[in-house]
């Protein structure tokens, strides 16, 4: 494919995106099976494409004056790709399999339009209804959170010290441009191709054997501030495809046990193919049939995971397309499964030991506010200060990190560096 019909090609999946309000991933798998002649190269230009011009869909179409796919896609070449009316162009033809011609309204936006004169939530590229809650969570650092929400997410890896040290696997992957992550002593980083493509890990050697998990730095911090110990009884209660729980077998050096369960089995299911990968020992996996099977678990442990369902507003660097897809019932229902799931886990805790909560969000109303609603219910627990555990864990520079209710741990891409994850460890009496 030419460059130019690329850009004809992505205006018409981002239409369809919006259309039928499809997962970008689903609409781009669909588009590349009806049309075969696209090879590997054009398909993962097309996906930097769509993902670029969803990461800035507000800004973009802001800049153009018009809220459509067009102006989406041509509002982000100038913004993140830097191209300009000049260069656009050349891309820009109207012949055959090229998007129109820039027209002069276009260019009358383009001339006059600066993204500064934006409202702020424009310039986040953060939907308009939330703006308030990234307020409330950020304050006058509210706009570059969202920008930095905005920008593409590098590829963060786990070492799996079951099998490896950090040292070794980043000698093997030195090809890839591979670096310690900062805060995480666990973490290796590995750079996008151009275009932000990412490095296929997966068919890294090192990942056959199990040296380490694709694992963003902040899910790793989660992990850590866990603080899973060798020996102890912990209970995973939303384990999905299991990346805390082999976390977490890694921590306790297979010593010990960890129950792992989901209320969706599907999501399960892939965990025991990455648990033998990783050598793990000390998982017993529980599959749900009905009822999630932990009754027997009650009051028996050390340390329960409740790694909840929300928004996914943390990961909007990588799903930019659930960002606009969501819509404020969607929330409440989130909010709702988070009450459930931590009166769950906190049956199975024992005295002194402790329930994490963790989200990949940054809203408060699905972070502080559900502890607060829990430690509301629940006067035997206590929010533990993170200070502490955020030592034990290996990092340091907390403060920047607490979140705005002050119950958590707060991490972002402008903060740390990372996903945003939200954590609070609340200590059973
Ligand atoms: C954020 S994901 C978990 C990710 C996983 N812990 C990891 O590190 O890879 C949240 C999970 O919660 C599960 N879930 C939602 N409602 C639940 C419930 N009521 N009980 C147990 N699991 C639930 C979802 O199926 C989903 O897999």
């Amino acid at each position: 494919m030419t460059p130019a019909s690329r850009l004809s090609a992505a205006i018409e999946i981002l239409a369809d995106i919006e259309a039928r309000r499809r997962p970008a991933a689903d609409v781009l798998k669909d588009w590349g099976l009806s049309h075969r002649f696209a090879g590997s190269g054009d398909r993962a230009a097309l996906a930097g494409l769509v993902y670029d011009a969803l990461r800035r869909r507000a800004s973009a179409r802001w800049l153009l004056g018009a809220d459509t796919p067009r102006a989406t896609l041509i509002g982000m070449l100038v913004l993140q790709r830097g191209e300009t009316a000049q260069t656009l162009a050349g891309l820009l033809s109207g012949e055959r399999f090229s998007p129109e011609a820039l027209s002069a309204d276009e260019q009358g936006a383009l001339a006059s339009r600066r993204l500064e004169d934006a409202p702020p939530e424009i310039q986040a590229d953060v939907p308009h209804w939330l703006w308030p809650s990234f307020e409330a969570a950020f304050g006058a650092d509210a706009v570059q959170e969202g920008r930095a929400l905005a920008e593409r997410a590098p590829v963060d890896l786990r070492v799996n010290t079951l099998k490896a040290t950090r040292e070794k696997l980043l000698a093997e992957l030195e090809p890839l441009g591979a670096v310690p992550t900062l805060l995480s002593p666990l973490g290796i980083r590995v750079p996008l191709g151009p275009e932000g493509r990412s490095p296929s890990v997966q068919s890294e050697e090192t990942f056959r054997k199990g040296w380490f998990e694709i694992q963003d730095e902040g899910s790793q911090l989660a992990g850590l501030i866990a603080a899973a110990r060798p020996g102890e009884q912990v209970l995973d209660l939303c384990a999905g495809g299991g990346g805390k729980t082999l976390e977490f077998a890694a921590a306790m050096d297979n010593k010990g046990q960890i129950f792992a369960t989901d209320n969706d089995k599907r999501r399960l299911a892939p965990i025991h193919e990455r648990l033998e990968r990783a050598g793990v020992r000390n998982v017993q996996v529980r599959t749900p049939r009905g009822a999630l099977p932990i009754d027997d678990l009650a009051g028996r442990m050390d340390m329960v995971l409740v790694d909840a369902p929300c928004s996914g507003s943390g990961t909007w660097r990588r799903n930019p397309d659930a960002k606009w897809r969501l819509r404020p019932s969607s929330l409440a229902d989130r909010q709702k499964d988070q009450a459930q799931v931590l009166r769950a886990g906190a049956q199975a805790v024992r005295p002194g030991g402790r329930l994490v909560f963790v989200t990949c969000s940054v809203l408060p109303d699905e972070n502080d506010a559900s502890v607060r609603t829990f430690l509301a219910d629940h006067d035997d627990f206590t929010a533990m200060p993170l200070g502490g555990l955020a030592k034990s864990a290996g990092f340091s520079g907390f403060g920047r990190l607490a979140s705005a209710g002050g119950l958590g741990l707060q991490l972002s891409p402008q903060r740390s560096g990372t996903d945003g994850f939200f954590v609070a460890v609340l200590q059973r009496r």
